[in-house]
């Protein structure tokens, strides 16, 4: 079946429905799922074109809500294009831009509308939209809700980007004064700057010396301050990439004491460790910092638990200059790890070997992000009715990471020449075939996408 045709149904003999994996028909009808047909039985209509996918594994799309696409305005960095043909080259079939890096940033509706226009016919895979919170643009929120944005971002520290300032606890109390009663979430990058001491004549070269840098006393503080506002607004929150363990136990309490609150981690924090990142390597430079062994031990145990919710990329590329890779020096590159394309193997090369089963992969990488980005009746699960959105996979196959395989507009990234496990052959996007072995389709049947206001 070549790129780009209209699928009718998809045979294998290991489709992931609910907490099973079994054989199975799914058929397709215009870009839904129609019916699932216990395998031998042949779908009854005339007409269709059955992708026989064998023993590959065939499962909801991944939905990544943490993307920087950064167009407009810093598209040497990465751009719709690039970002959403890797994305359907690693079986991710809905994207979530955020609202910053790009220029302008999505903080007011006029920007809304101008990344709206952007995005358009040039991605290939469905895209949703964070908008930003920042000092001053509360009245901007509602509006950007009824446009369509999937929910909000705000930072309380430095967010490495000057038209994306971080807030202040004034400006919180008045964004949630405005998303209170909405069913809006607000999303937290999580570290505030504390009171430390930093040694003067560290070497920046060090990883270390990063790491001291942004202790996980940042993430405990910040998270505090999440805590309360939740607690007292009643607003959903979600904490963005957590690196450090040593909060999970408030947020534990928080939501045993009914705060909405959610919380996500990264391939990075789960596949990376301090303790082997070399001196000068700045590839693995991001914030919060990757932190050491036994922290990821317990994000781990958190992910099993449930006290995680999910795991998404983060995916925050930019040009190599800006990484500072000839100097070396970790105080003056820039932070954010790419790996878009790479999410799905790079999580079930882990977890694989942690007694995680397939249908822990689909919780944590589709059904709890479309949750978040309140995509949650259309996206996410092999049922009737829902967008044929389906990643077909091989999770016993290994390859190796090859720059000239890696669809991201910057090919830098800390995992260039490692073997994964999980080898994506196809990606079917609202019933068509985005992505085949290697070969794309030409058009890009992407759309972006605009989230309904929640009924509560
Ligand atoms: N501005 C931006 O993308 N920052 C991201 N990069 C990173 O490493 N953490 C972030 O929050
Ligand atoms: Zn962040
Ligand atoms: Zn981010």
């Amino acid at each position: 079946m070549e790129v780009g045709s209209p699928v009718s149904a998809v045979r294998s003999q290991r489709v992931v429905l609910g907490n099973k994996v079994c054989p199975a028909v799914v058929t397709i009808k215009d870009g839904r799922i129609h019916k699932i047909l216990p395998d031998g039985e042949d779908p009854d209509e005339g007409g269709f074109e059955v992708l026989d996918m064998g023993d590959s594994v065939v499962m909801p799309g991944i939905v990544d809500c943490h993307v920087h696409v950064n167009e407009p305005g810093r598209t040497s960095w990465e751009g719709f294009w690039t970002a959403t043909r890797a994305a359907a080259a690693g079986g991710v079939t809905t994207i979530v831009d955020m609202p910053l890096n790009s220029i302008p940033p999505t903080t007011t509706l006029h920007n809304f509308h101008e990344k709206l226009r952007e995005a358009a016919g040039k991605c290939f895979v469905d895209t949703a939209f964070w908008g930003g919170v920042i000092p001053g643009n509360q009245h901007e929120l509602r509006p950007l809700l009824n446009a369509g944005v999937a929910g909000f971002k705000c930072f309380l520290i430095h967010s490495g980007v000057e038209e994306f300032p971080h807030v202040t606890l004034s400006d919180l109390h008045a964004a949630m004064k405005m998303l209170q009663g909405t069913g809006s979430v607000l999303l937290f990058h999580a570290e505030l700057e504390c009171h430390q001491e930093t040694p003067e004549l560290a070497d920046p070269c060090q990883y270390t010396t990063f790491l001291q840098s942004r202790p996980d006393v940042m993430e405990m503080e910040a998270i505090q301050t999440i805590i309360d506002l939740c607690l007292q607004y009643k607003v959903r929150c979600h904490i963005v990439h957590l690196a450090a363990a040593k909060p999970l136990k408030m947020i534990q309490k928080a939501r045993q004491a009914g705060a909405l609150l959610t919380v996500e981690t990264t391939h990075h924090y789960l596949n990376l460790c301090a303790e082997n990142i070399p001196a000068g390597a700045t590839q693995f430079k991001c914030c919060p910092p990757i932190r050491g062994a036994a922290n990821q031990a317990k994000l781990w145990s958190a992910l099993k638990d449930g006290q995680i919710d999910m795991v998404v990329s983060d995916h925050s590329p930019c040009t190599p200059d800006l990484k500072n890779l000839g100097s070396g020096d970790f105080t003056k590159a820039w932070g954010g790890i790419s790996s878009l394309q790479f999410g799905l193997p790079l999580f079930w090369t882990s977890a694989t070997q942690k007694g995680f089963q397939l249908a822990d992969v689909v919780r944590l990488l589709s059904q709890e992000t479309v949750r978040l980005c309140s995509l949650d009746q259309q996206k996410g699960s092999i049922q009737p009715g829902y967008d044929a959105d389906l990643v077909i996979w091989d999770p016993e196959r290994e390859f190796k990471i090859h720059e000239a395989d890696i669809h991201h507009k910057n090919k830098v990234t800390p995992y260039l020449g490692i073997t994964l496990r999980g080898l994506v052959h196809a990606t079917v996007l609202r019933g068509q075939l985005v992505y085949r072995d290697g070969v794309f389709c030409t058009e890009p049947l992407g759309k972006s996408i605009l989230i309904p206001a929640r009924k509560i």
